[in-house]
């Protein structure tokens, strides 16, 4: 869905143009404080327009089409800020009508009881309700985000990741959340919906780029309370300047008063309003630019965090790694055979719907001939995996083989269990998993009851190209740590071939927390990639939380941001986008401020010039007269709104150098051009209005 409009697409341009307009209404006008003093400024020039067309013998100190050129010059200001935020919306709402376009409204088939081969009637995807269970079958349209609770289908995710190879969605472990919008290619799926119509993390997305939803990041509070404190400075300075102006003609007992036209002019081109207009559009071109990279942002802040990242943590299995672990051979235990491991595994197995758990039984079944038993008629409990006891297994409970347990799982925690039980651990057992643990697959150890019968190998593969974007997230400046439930060995052995700086092993839910929270505790921002369930906690932690499209529906509720393309790499762009927004809105705050001096060079003398004649030294742009020279400020006021809109847009290009030397070249281009343009267009405007003979 990558989509890469031009900036000034007639699609968009108009419905920004009406848009423009809409957003005139005083509620919409308030929320902007900067652009809200223009605001009352246009209402109260065209009052004074108004007024002087009432009055027959008006013999103001100017003329009525002066009042009237300003009062529309700072009506166009307020609607160009307007136009670009408009713009910025529309394009990120064109970027996600892409995506909505996927949930046009299908017809699912709702199941009357959560299982396969249950009775079902057709409903529309949008009365279907959070917890309701569907059957998705092959060509099938999948109605709503959910998690397959039965059953295993490819699926094409193409319509949202791009990727045309289909994916395998199945019940129980880290790829059990199907997506809204995408199809069932063969098989089929139970699926329990997760998300009422409309709550979707896509809709949650489109909701935060329609403007009103979306929150003011800390940092744009921030730098809003500073323009706010600009204006009120400017608001008060301009204020005083009437009595002033009054006091001093009276005192000369010559002169003419200074206008409220002129005055209103002079605070339009002091306050901030070139950043002022833009800043909200900056914030929503960088939810704009995420999508671009196939990253849904729900919060604008992450979006900005991302900028100042230090730490990123990554999950080993399913985001550095592919993550379906596949059972690849077995490694028995002294006088045990291939086939009493085999039995075992396969037996505390049979109910384990994880990938792993999964190929343990298909191993045993293709390998060594087992067939696939019922574990309801072995009158046998399932005991499921959790990442805490990071074990599984099945406890029997037949007269036949009273209180046997059969355990699989990370060779400490079966150490643990089978010592507890007076078992020892044999030292083969325990090189075996070093042996497979340093090949960087995962050793699942099996024991019946107190006896250790073996280890079975799990491989997973690393992502491609890993290891080049993970040293170019270190020249950023950035820390990479790898985190994982499974063993030290196999953890070095990945790390090492990732390429990560640093990694933590055996890591519960609470040890990934509690990571997080440390590295926040020392002041820094922590970025957290994950897929699993047992990620979420990590990832509600974490200052940036970018879930795999891949990971499970809690992974993706707990992150702030969505990568379609679930490739752990993606922190790169989404880092960058966050500095680039971070130094489009310096640089043109810089720009902003910069600006306002040249405009105290074409107002103030102009303003003045009727009391101090000599003040038209200052007049060192030489313009025409004190009424070209305030009326070109603000025309030029409102134009570099427009002509900015580009680069808020688009972002300023983004180097990756350091910090200081960064800010140091900014300053140059933004505060140097921010003083030295203005001169330029100002000057070439009042020429314009007096070749013109406007003026
Ligand atoms: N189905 C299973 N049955 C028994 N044990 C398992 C099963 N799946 C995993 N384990 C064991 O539990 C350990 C931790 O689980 P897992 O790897 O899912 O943790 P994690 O914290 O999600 O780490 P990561 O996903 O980064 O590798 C594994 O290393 C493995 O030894
Ligand atoms: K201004
Ligand atoms: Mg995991």
């Amino acid at each position: 869905m990558k989509t890469n409009l031009p900036l000034f697409d007639p699609q968009l341009v108009k419905p920004a143009l009406v848009q423009s307009f809409v957003k005139l209404s005083p509620q919409a006008q308030w929320r902007n404080p900067v652009m809200f003093v223009v605001y009352i400024g246009s209402l109260l020039t065209t009052g004074l327009f108004v007024a002087s067309l009432f009055d027959a013998s008006y013999a103001g100190t100017e003329g009525r089409a002066f009042i009237l050129a300003i009062s529309l010059w700072l009506w166009f200001t307020v609607l160009f800020a307007n136009f670009a935020e408009a713009l910025a919306e529309g394009r990120s709402k064109a970027q996600a009508a892409s995506l909505r376009g996927l949930k046009a409204r299908t017809w699912a088939k709702k199941l009357h009881e959560p299982k396969h081969g249950a009775q079902w009637h057709p409903q529309p995807s949008d009365e279907l309700r959070k917890g309701d269970t569907v059957l998705i079958e092959a060509g099938d349209m999948v109605p709503l985000d959910g998690v397959v609770i039965e059953g295993v289908a490819s699926v094409d995710e193409s319509a949202i990741t791009g990727e045309s190879a289909p994916v395998i969605r199945e019940s129980g472990g880290d790829f059990s959340a199907v997506t809204g919008g995408t199809r069932v290619l063969s098989d089929w799926l139970v699926v329990r919906v997760a998300v009422n119509p409309g709550e979707s993390f896509l809709d949650r997305m489109i909701a935060m780029v329609e403007g009103a939803k979306r929150q003011k990041t800390p940092n744009e509070i921030a730098l809003t309370i500073l323009l706010i404190a600009l204006t009120l400075v400017f608001l008060v300075v301009t204020a005083t300047l009437l009595p002033y102006s009054i006091f001093s003609v009276e005192a000369a007992g010559a002169g003419t008063v200074v206008t409220v036209t002129a005055l209103v002019s002079l605070l339009v081109c002091l306050i901030p309003t070139t950043i002022g207009g833009l800043l909200s559009a900056i914030g929503v071109a960088g939810m704009s630019r995420m999508m671009q990279a196939n990253v849904i942002a729900t919060s604008g802040r992450a979006v900005e965090a991302a900028g100042d990242v230090d730490v990123l943590l990554l999950d080993k299995t399913g985001t550095i790694t592919l993550g379906n672990r596949q059972a690849a051979s077995m490694l028995p235990a002294p006088g045990v055979s291939e086939q009493q491991l085999a039995d075992a595994a396969q037996l505390a197995s049979l109910a384990d719907e994880t990938p792993e758990g999964r190929s343990i039984v298909v191993l045993a079944k293709t390998r060594f001939g087992l067939r696939e038993r019922d574990i309801t008629a072995l009158q046998a409990h399932f005991v499921h995996f959790s990442a805490q006891t990071r074990m599984s297994g099945v406890d029997f409970g037949d007269a036949a083989a009273p209180n046997r347990s059969i355990r699989k799982g990370a060779g400490e925690a079966v150490r643990a269990w089978v010592e507890t039980l007076g078992g020892r651990f044999p030292s083969e057992v325990n090189d075996a998993v070093d042996q497979i643990a340093r090949r960087g697959s995962t050793p699942l150890v099996v024991a019946d009851g107190a006896r250790v019968l073996g280890v079975v190998e799990l491989k997973d593969i690393v992502k491609g190209g890993i290891k080049e974007r993970f040293a170019e997230l270190r020249r950023m400046g950035i820390k990479t740590v790898m985190i994982t439930g499974d063993n030290r060995l196999t953890a070095a052995a990945i790390a090492a071939e990732a390429g990560v700086d640093d990694f933590l092993a055996e890591a519960t839910p609470e040890a990934k927390l509690k990571l997080i929270r440390d590295y926040q505790g020392e002041g820094r921002l922590v970025a957290m990639t994950g897929d699993g369930t047992n990620d979420a906690p990590a990832l509600a932690q974490a200052d940036v939380a970018v879930a795999m499209n891949t990971g499970t529906q809690a992974a993706k509720e707990a992150g702030n941001m969505v990568d379609l393309d679930s490739n752990p790499t993606k922190l790169l762009e989404i880092v960058e986008t966050g500095k680039q927004l971070l130094m489009t809105r310096g640089s043109l705050t810089t720009f902003s401020i910069a600006n306002d001096v040249a405009k105290y060079f074409a107002i103030i003398p102009a303003m003045f010039v009727g009391v101090y004649p000599q003040l038209s030294a200052l007049n060192v742009m030489g313009l025409h007269s004190p009424t070209s020279a305030i009326l070109s400020a603000v025309i030029f006021n409102a134009l570099i709104i427009i002509a900015l809109i580009p680069l808020a847009l688009q972002g300023v290009p983004y180097r990756a150098i350091g910090a200081a030397a960064l800010l140091r070249r900014n300053l140059l281009v933004y505060g140097l051009g921010g003083l030295i343009v203005p001169f330029i267009g100002i000057k070439a405007i009042d020429w314009l209005l007096v070749v013109l003979h406007l003026v």
